[in-house]
């Protein structure tokens, strides 16, 4: 491993604008001192740890809607990166116009797909008829009001209204239940890169890829395959694994257990063992992430 950067030389790519959710997320965990790269798509905050990056924050799973699939499509490829942290951050979505605007002057809604999904109960009952339009950010939906017409409205943070000028909140805490959380994984290039060591956790997680072979009927099926693991599995999502085999997928196994595994070394060997068992039953496993 090589000398991890110093905090000031930092550099985390985030989903920009800045007033994301990710770029939130970022500053509880790293602080002012750090410099943040605003990226447009979740894919391009993981391409920049191929060049100016030395971690990426991602969103990877929210309370209300689930798993972040763009995030998943990049863990399930051959280079995905190395999660070796996660925050978490309370999401309080707002509905956001120009000011002056009426409800009922309202005719399109523009936001991230997992913000527009997390709010879904007041979209119904407050703006039934409004034309929904997924942007690559919320963020980037509350920039692109402040220059549209005044019958368009983002669902962003409420941090955005001091960010980009003539914006005003209609209503705050719009999401379907008042408690809601997003997790983010913190990634670095690869199982070598360095990460600072305000990263090194307790946790005792694990983020493994696991697919069967692809020709039906080879080797091991997918659930003798995990329980080979013999490890907690805590989180399962599923992919599929873009070949020419029709619904051939890619599990993304996240395992923890801090109560058996007191020390990193151990953990780490135990994770290790694991992935040679799926290679002796005829499997894939790769091992994306330990923290
Ligand atoms: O668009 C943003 O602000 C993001 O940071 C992305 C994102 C996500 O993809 O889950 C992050 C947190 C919220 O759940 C909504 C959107």
């Amino acid at each position: 491993m090589t000398r991890p950067p110093s905090d000031k030389n930092l550099t985390v790519a985030v989903l920009g604008p800045l007033g994301t959710y990710t770029h939130e997320a970022a500053y509880q965990q790293f602080g002012p001192s750090v410099e943040y790269l605003e990226k447009t798509t979740i894919k391009d905050v993981f391409d920049a740890l191929s060049s100016n990056a030395d971690l990426s924050v991602v969103p990877q799973e929210n309370s209300i809607f689930g798993s972040v699939i763009e995030t998943y499509d990049v863990l399930r490829g051959a280079d995905p990166g190395f999660v070796r942290g996660e925050v978490m951050l309370r999401i309080q979505h707002c509905l956001l116009t120009r000011q002056g605007v009426k409800l009922h002057d309202i005719q399109t809604v523009m936001s991230h797909e997992q913000a527009l999904g997390q709010c879904q109960r007041f979209l119904k009952s407050h703006l039934p008829l409004a034309t929904l339009v997924k942007t690559s950010s919320t963020a980037a939906a509350a920039k692109t009001v402040v220059d549209s017409p005044a019958n368009c409205a983002a669902i962003a943070s409420k941090i955005c209204v001091t960010l980009f000028d003539g914006l005003t909140v209609q209503y705050e805490g719009i999401q379907n239940e008042a408690s809601n959380f997003t997790r983010f994984f913190i990634v670095v290039k690869d199982r070598k890169a360095s990460f600072p060591s305000l990263l090194v956790t307790e946790l005792r997680h694990a983020l493994i890829q696991v697919s069967t072979q692809t020709l039906p009927g080879t080797g091991a099926d997918i659930s003798q395959l995990i329980s080979s693991l013999n490890l907690r599995v805590v989180r399962l999502d599923r992919r599929p694994a873009v070949t020419n085999v029709p619904f051939h997928d890619i599990y993304l196994v996240e395992v923890q257990d801090a109560e058996r595994y007191k020390s990193v070394l151990e953990w780490t060997s135990e994770v290790d063992g694991a992935i040679s068992r799926i290679g002796v039953l005829g499997g894939n496993a790769k091992l994306i992430g330990l923290w």
